[in-house]
Formats: structure tokens, C-alpha cells, sequence
């Protein structure tokens, strides 16, 4: 297939596009470079350096067979203190793409919605048809493009995929995460080895789980690029689907740092301290409903993880 991926430049985005090339599709990445890494975008693929906004459009007259939806805005709290740009880049840019996806006739999309669409969750694991309540402007946002997406499949034909992807994680070869303003758990503590931070940082100890620290399911970006080229081949027109993507499994802030202390060797240091506005004590996904309808399942674990994101790292 001819296939355009959006944020093509960034961490997940870079991994797929470099799946997909070895799978044998023809990749064209629209990224504005603002979060991702020209560099990042593999080299059998070519880069169209705008917004979605400029350009959907025009990249979208030359005729393309599907698109892989991963450019937005994903900083949370970033999100709470500036919801007005989360509204606009990630609906309002979202919108641009599926209007041009309409007049220029592509009939597929498969698009990177995350758990924070559900919010708080009432029970664990979270399925897909359980209250979506989010609780920051990100996870709205996220949840308003399933939403206009589901519209547009039923209204103009396009066949649809939401992926809900939990803590995604590792590197596939010279292809990771390398963000400007690093967030999530993994890479932080991997600076610290680095030498880039002198320790890391538990955001709270005092949460209802067994050691006190918040639990998340992580999956690999590999696994994660591996549920894209299934729900790629998956979309049926006029319909939307929503898929989970986690392992099931979830590991602790305390647990995820003694994995990257045994793969590094390194012993680690790391600083209790507050919660972080907004964290749910508990995430886990359950992933039956892509098992069961595209017979995808997670294959590497935490320590493949952490092993993975730390040769590239230290790259
Ligand atoms: N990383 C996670 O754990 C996680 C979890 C759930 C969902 N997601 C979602 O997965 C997707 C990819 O996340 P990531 O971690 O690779 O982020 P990333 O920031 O590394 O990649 C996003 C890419 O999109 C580009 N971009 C952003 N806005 C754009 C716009 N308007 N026009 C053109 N390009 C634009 C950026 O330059 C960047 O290259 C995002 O949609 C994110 O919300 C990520
Ligand atoms: O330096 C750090 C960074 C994080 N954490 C904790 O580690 C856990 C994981 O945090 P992080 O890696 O930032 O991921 P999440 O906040 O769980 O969010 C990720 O996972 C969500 C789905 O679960 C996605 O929606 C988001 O886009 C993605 O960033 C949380 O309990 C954090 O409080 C720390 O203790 N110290």
C-alpha cells in the first residue's frame, strides 16, 4: 500500500514507518519536526516537513491507499495549561486530515488514541467499553478525534481504527524515543546512567497498590507496530473500531527502576517525592478484543523493554 504517516518523525512514528518499509509499503511522513527528528524518519521513506494543517491536502491529491494518524500533542500537563492548544492541534489539525482524507477519496486511517481517554478507571483491566472520562485536555482531545472518526466511517465510508496504546516503550534498532521535554518513566531513569540527571524522581509513595507507587502496563513499541500493520489490513469501510494495546500485566514505578538497575548494572538513585497531578493509581489494559478479532498479542516483556531503550540510549 501507499500509506502517509503523520508524525512519521517521532518515537512510535519513526519505529512503524520503519516496519511498514520492511513490510513492503511505500511510506511518505507529514511531520512539522516540532516534537520529532528529521533524522528519525527512516531513509527508504520521504519527509513533507509541515503541519497537517498545511499540507494534508495537497500530500493527499497524489492518492494514497491508508494513513497512520500518530502526529499530535502528548504532554499532559502541558495539555492543563494550555487547553486551547490541545483543542487546536490535535482536534482542529485531526479535522484538517480527515477532511482531506474525504475529498481525496483515501479509505482507510488507523489512529493513535491512548488510555487517557478513560480517565480514572473504575475496574481493572480496562476494556474497551467502559466509561471514557478523561481528565485532562489531552485525553479529551483524543477522545473527541474517536469520536469524529466513528462520524466519518459512518457517514462518508472510511474504515477506522482507534489504538488505545497504554505505556508504550523500548526501540527498534537506531529508532527510539529522543523527546526535547522527556515525560515518561523509562527514559528518565535511563538518564541517570546517562549521566544527563543525578537520580530519578517517584512521583508519590503513598497510592493504594502493594509497594505505594502508581502501576502501568507497558508495551513495546515493536508489539505496538506489529497491532498497526493488522489494523491497517483490518479496516473495513463505514466502520470504526476501538482496540486497547497493553499486556495486561502491570508493573510499579519501583519495579520499572529495579529493572533498569539489573539491565543497566548501574545502582540507580531514586527520590520520593509528591504525586503528580493527575496520575491514576492503576492503569492495565485488557487487550482480549485485538486478540480475539485480529489475533495480536503482546510478545516481548518489561526487561526487553528497558534492554532495548537502553542500547539505543546509550547509541
Ligand atoms: N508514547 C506513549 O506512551 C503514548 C501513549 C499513548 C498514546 N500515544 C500517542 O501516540 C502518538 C505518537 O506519540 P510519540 O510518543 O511518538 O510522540 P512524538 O512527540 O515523539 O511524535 C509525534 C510527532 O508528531 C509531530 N507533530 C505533532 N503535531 C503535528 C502537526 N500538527 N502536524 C505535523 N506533525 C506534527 C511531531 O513533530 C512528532 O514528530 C501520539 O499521538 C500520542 O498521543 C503515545
Ligand atoms: O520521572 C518520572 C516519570 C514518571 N513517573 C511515574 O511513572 C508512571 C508512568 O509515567 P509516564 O511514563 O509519564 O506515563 P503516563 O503518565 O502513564 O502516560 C503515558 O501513558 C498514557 C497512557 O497510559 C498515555 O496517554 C500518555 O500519552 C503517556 O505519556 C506514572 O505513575 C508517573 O507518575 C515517575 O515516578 N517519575
Amino acid at each position: 500500500m501507499k500509506l502517509l504517516v503523520t508524525g512519521g518523525a517521532g518515537y512510535i512514528g519513526s519505529v512503524v514507518s520503519a516496519r511498514l518499509l520492511e513490510s513492503g509499503h511505500e511510506v511518505v511522513v507529514l511531520d512539522d519536526c516540532s516534537t520529532g527528528h528529521a533524522d528519525a524518519v527512516p531513509s527508504g521513506a520521504r519527509l513533507v516537513r509541515a503541519t497537517l494543517r498545511e499540507a494534508a491536502g495537497d500530500v493527499l491529491s497524489e492518492g494514497f491507499d491508508g494513513i497512520l494518524h500518530f502526529a499530535a500533542k502528548s504532554l499532559v500537563g502541558e495539555s492543563v495549561e494550555k487547553p486551547g492548544l490541545y483543542w487546536d492541534k490535535n482536534l482542529g489539525e485531526s479535522l484538517a486530515l480527515l477532511e482531506a482524507m474525504r475529498v481525496h477519496r483515501v479509505p482507510r486511517i488507523v489512529f493513535s488514541s491512548t488510555a487517557a481517554t478513560y480517565g480514572e478507571p473504575e475496574r481493572t483491566p480496562i476494556v474497551e467499553t467502559d466509561p471514557t472520562r478523561p481528565t485532562n485536555p489531552y485525553g479529551a482531545s483524543k477522545l473527541a478525534i474517536d469520536t469524529t472518526l466513528a462520524e466519518y466511517a459512518r457517514m462518508h465510508g472510511i474504515g477506522g481504527v482507534s489504538l488505545r496504546y497504554f505505556n508504550v516503550a523500548g526501540a527498534y534498532g537506531a529508532y527510539g524515543e529522543r523527546h526535547t521535554v522527556e515525560t515518561h518513566i523509562i527514559p528518565n531513569v535511563l538518564n541517570v546512567p546517562l549521566g544527563s540527571r543525578e537520580s530519578v524522581s517517584i512521583f508519590g509513595t503513598d497510592y493504594p497498590t502493594p509497594d505505594g507507587t502508581c502501576i502501568r502496563d507497558y508495551i513495546h513499541v515493536v508489539d505496538l507496530a506489529a497491532a498497526h500493520l493488522l489494523a491497517l489490513d483490518a479496516c473495513a469501510p463505514g466502520v470504526h473500531e476501538i482496540f486497547n494495546l497493553g499486556s495486561g500485566s502491570g508493573y510499579s514505578v519501583r519495579e520499572v527502576i529495579d529493572v533498569c538497575r539489573e539491565v543497566t548494572g548501574q545502582p540507580i538513585p531514586a527520590v520520593e517525592g509528591p504525586r503528580r497531578p493527575g496520575d491514576p493509581a492503576v492503569l492495565v489494559a485488557s487487550s482480549a478484543r485485538i486478540s480475539e478479532r485480529l489475533g495480536w498479542k503482546p510478545e516481548r516483556d518489561l526487561r526487553s523493554m528497558v534492554t532495548d531503550a537502553w542500547e539505543f540510549a546509550r547509541r
